[in-house]
Parts: C-alpha cells; sequence; structure tokens
C-alpha cells in the first residue's frame, strides 16, 4: 500500500502546485518512479470521473481508513480502470472494496450518461478542448509528397472536405503547408503511412517553429535545432531543408536521444547530425558551428494541462521564474554564434514570464546588441495569423505585432507562443530620396555623382603628380 501512499504525496503535491508533472515525479524514488509516473497520469485523466464516482458512493464519509481524497482517486481508478489495486490485503484496501458494487454501478451510470462505450472514452484525452482540435498530420515531405499522401488516404475511404464534416472527411490546413487536418476521432497510431515515417502526427502549433524559421534548402546550409527530442521540429526542419546541408540536433537527455534517433531514422532524415549534449555547454567558437545561420530552440511541457493553473501560487511562479531564466540562457547562447541569422525560440505556454517577458530580456542583452539581433518584422512571422504577443507585455506595438500567440481555448490548437529574432540588415546605401524617386531618375543622379567623383579623383591624382614632378 506503500506505493499508493507515496503517489498520493505526487498529487497532494500537484494540487499544491509545487512544481510541474515531471518535476514533482522527479522526486520520486528511482525504484518506484516509472510506475508512479503512469498511475499519476493516468488517474489525473480520469480524475473528474473519479470524483464524480467517489462523491456520489460517499466513499470517503463511511470509510475513515481512506486518509485522503487523493489516495482514494488512486485506488478507485485501479480498482475500476485497471486489473486491480496492487498490493497485499489490509484495511485500507478492504475499505475500498466494500463498495466496489456501488462505485462499479457509478461509473456505469456515467458511461451511459455520456454516451461512452469504452473507459477510455471517459478520459480527459489530450485536453477537455480535444474534441475540438482536428488530429494534425504533417506530411514527411523528406520521404513522401502531400499529393502521395492525399491519394493514398484518399484511396482508402478519406474525403478531402473538411475535418468536422465526416469522420472520414479532411483538409488542407491554411497556414502550414503539408498540413493535414482530420476528424479528431480518426486515430493514426497503426496506419501505415505512420508506422513507414511518411506522416507525422504533430499538432498544428509546434509546427510553427521550423515554419517561421524556414531554413534554406541548398547543401551549404547549416541549421541548429537546440533542444530536438523527440524529433519532430528536427524533422519538420529536415523536410523544410529538403534533407540538404547540415542540421545538428542537440539534446541532453540520454534516453530521449536515443528516441530522437530513432525517430530521426524512421523520417528518413539524412542531413541530421543528433549529438547528445547540453546545447549550453557548446562553444559558439568551435569550428564545426562556425557557419551555422538558423538556430531552433525552445522546451514544451506537454503534461500540465492536466493540471488546474489558474490559480498560481509562489511554488508555480517560482517554477515559471527558473523556466523563463533558462529559456534566456537558451536563446541568448544561440545569438552567441557568430554566423546566426535567424533565430526561432518557441514554447507551449500561454505564461507572458516565458513568452513576451523572456524576450523582452532577450532584445535588450548584450548578445542581441553586439550580435544586431531584433524581432523580425510581423510580415515574415505567419503574417496571416492573427493572435499576436501581448502589446502591455512589449516595449512598442511593432515588438508585439511581429510574435505569434495561440490560444488553446480560441485557435484549435494547444497553446503555443514563437518569436523569431532576426539580424538587423545593414543600412541601405541607397538614400530615402533616391528610393522615392522613379528608379531611372536616381541611377541617373548617382551615375552622375560617380563620374564628378572620377573626375575629382583624376584631377586631384593629376595635381598630386604635378606637385611631384616638381618638388620645390
Ligand atoms: C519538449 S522538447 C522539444 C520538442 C521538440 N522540439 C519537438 O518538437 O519534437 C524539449 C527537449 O529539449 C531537451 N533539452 C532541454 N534543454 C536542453 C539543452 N540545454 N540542451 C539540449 N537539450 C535540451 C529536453 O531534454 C527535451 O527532450
Amino acid at each position: 500500500m506503500n506505493f499508493y501512499f507515496e503517489a498520493a504525496k505526487v498529487l497532494d503535491k500537484l494540487d499544491a502546485k509545487k512544481g510541474s508533472i515531471k518535476s514533482v515525479i522527479a522526486a520520486v524514488n528511482e525504484k518506484d518512479r516509472k510506475r508512479t509516473a503512469a498511475l499519476v497520469i493516468e488517474t489525473l485523466k480520469y480524475k473528474q470521473v473519479l470524483v464524480d464516482v467517489i462523491d456520489a458512493t460517499k466513499l470517503l464519509k463511511e470509510e475513515r481508513k481512506i486518509t485522503s481524497k487523493n489516495l482514494a482517486l488512486l485506488l478507485v481508478h485501479d480498482l475500476l480502470l485497471t486489473n486491480g489495486i496492487q498490493a497485499g490485503d489490509g484495511p485500507v484496501k478492504q475499505a475500498v472494496f466494500r463498495h466496489k458494487t456501488r462505485l462499479n454501478s457509478e461509473l456505469q451510470r456515467i458511461k451511459i450518461k455520456r454516451g461512452a462505450k469504452s473507459n477510455g472514452e471517459l478520459a480527459q484525452g489530450e485536453d477537455s478542448r480535444a474534441a475540438l482540435i482536428p488530429r494534425y498530420v504533417r506530411v514527411n515531405t523528406a520521404y513522401c509528397t502531400t499529393n502521395e499522401a492525399i491519394e493514398d488516404f484518399i484511396s482508402r475511404g478519406f474525403e478531402l472536405s473538411a475535418p468536422f464534416a465526416s469522420k472520414q472527411g479532411f483538409a488542407k490546413d491554411e497556414h502550414i503547408p503539408d498540413l493535414l487536418a482530420f476528424n479528431p476521432r480518426v486515430s493514426f497510431e497503426t496506419d501505415p503511412l505512420y508506422t513507414s515515417g511518411k506522416i507525422i502526427l504533430q499538432d498544428k502549433a509546434s509546427c510553427f517553429p521550423a515554419y517561421i524559421l524556414s531554413p534554406p534548402s541548398t547543401d551549404e546550409s547549416v541549421v541548429i535545432d537546440a533542444t530536438a527530442a523527440p524529433g519532430n521540429k528536427t524533422s519538420h526542419l529536415c523536410a523544410l531543408m529538403k534533407n540538404r546541408g547540415r542540421l545538428f540536433a542537440f539534446e541532453r537527455d540520454r534516453k530521449r536521444f536515443s528516441t530522437l534517433k530513432m525517430m530521426l531514422g524512421k523520417a528518413q532524415c539524412q542531413n541530421v547530425e543528433p549529438v547528445n549534449a547540453d546545447f549550453l555547454t557548446i562553444s559558439p567558437q568551435d569550428k564545426t558551428y562556425a557557419a551555422v545561420t538558423h538556430i531552433g530552440s525552445g522546451i514544451v511541457n506537454r503534461l500540465d494541462y492536466l493540471l488546474d493553473t489558474e490559480n498560481e501560487n509562489d511554488g508555480e511562479q517560482e517554477r515559471l521564474n527558473k523556466l523563463a531564466a533558462f529559456q534566456l540562457s537558451m536563446i541568448k547562447h544561440a545569438m552567441k554564434f557568430p554566423s546566426v541569422e535567424k533565430i526561432v525560440y518557441s514554447t507551449c505556454s500561454v505564461h507572458a514570464i516565458e513568452n513576451e517577458q523572456v524576450v523582452r530580456q532577450a532584445l535588450t542583452s548584450d548578445e542581441a546588441i553586439s550580435g544586431s539581433l531584433v524581432l523580425a518584422s510581423s510580415h515574415d512571422v505567419l503574417p496571416q495569423w492573427k493572435r499576436r504577443g501581448l502589446p502591455e507585455e512589449m516595449a512598442t506595438p511593432a515588438d508585439a505585432a511581429s510574435l505569434v500567440r495561440c490560444s488553446p481555448d480560441e485557435d484549435a490548437t494547444n497553446g503555443f507562443f514563437v518569436a523569431l529574432f532576426v539580424k538587423k540588415k545593414p543600412p541601405d546605401p541607397m538614400t530615402a530620396e533616391e528610393k522615392a524617386e522613379p528608379s531611372a531618375k536616381a541611377a541617373h543622379k548617382r551615375k552622375k555623382a560617380t563620374q564628378n567623383e572620377a573626375v575629382e579623383g583624376t584631377t586631384g591624382r593629376r595635381k598630386k603628380r604635378k606637385r611631384s614632378a616638381n618638388p620645390d
């Protein structure tokens, strides 16, 4: 039963906002960590249903041995939704068992009420809003063309219409090329295009960073993905680079690095050089990276949609501060690469502290100033996307307009944020007056000026020659 008590403590810490799911689970002893993570995540997915079942059966009121609601959630989860409670017979287990029939019939009642055919349909899924978000599929153009994928889907009964027209309906996304939107009820886990690596299951917003970075596709291109695993963004960059040039993919975690390599192999990425290292430890002066022009950096915390993050307390604030400081150090490090021209920064957070505030600090950093890095014009950052950065958080309206935000409530995507830093162009030698004038006239003026300079130069040289031929 100890295992359940420990898992209940994890849920208590999450309720008290003492950290993210990932960080709280990382503190569990290594032996039980994996099992605890699985139980906690599964229980959170069914939390609302489990709370309803427990409340309806008055389990906590009648059984004082069950000391907390979180312990009850875990035990009832295992009793009703898995192979049973994995603990020896003791007073707590017996207390839950006494209510087994009532708990079960309450679960069945909820299923009937919600029209759910299986327990799985009661899960919160990716998010309670998930049912409204299409299932996005990115065609991996490093391996197969979008037309080939579309024809393949149509040959198997899908219809090119709209994702919500029917379960078989799908459409091309209006913002991201090679992205297809399907009905959220369709599953692709066993689809031959997915198992072969020809399509990648990637939500829309997470396709933004690579598309906005838009790396060049020449043999000379050199690009870095600073935070690569599991590799969706990396394979997207590779596809945009048409598998040409060099793409360094950094991943500091050893296990996630194996996943990354496996994923890149499956996606037929041939221009990627995966590196199992912390990006912050890589020297920007290292000759290997001298020609790097495009860099992507961004970490996301995909499990936090399971937590209610509305009432942030001090613990949550501290966690966000730490994340923001880390994100800033990654951007500043990227800015030190000598040939860097573009840096895309992304998060799947909706908090200004990790988004606009990080960007604002990055813009005034020594690294940005000495590297002449500024925010790209909004025309170059997904201009047709309406939701932009928060103006109250940025120094100028233009800076806010340069940023992209996604709202999980309103954009049929997950929460997301993207910023693009670019190297400031050197001042244009053409004057404003010249630009305003018709080009032929301006060119004529320039030609005349050059001729005059040449004449003056010759006269000057002639005078000089005269002087040196007749020294005083
Ligand atoms: C959630 S992921 C990024 C997702 C990825 N871009 C994608 O779209 O598939 C963040 C990854 O970056 C890694 N990471 C975080 N900080 C890093 C650093 N300083 N250097 C290298 N990898 C880092 C983490 O281990 C994690 O695997």
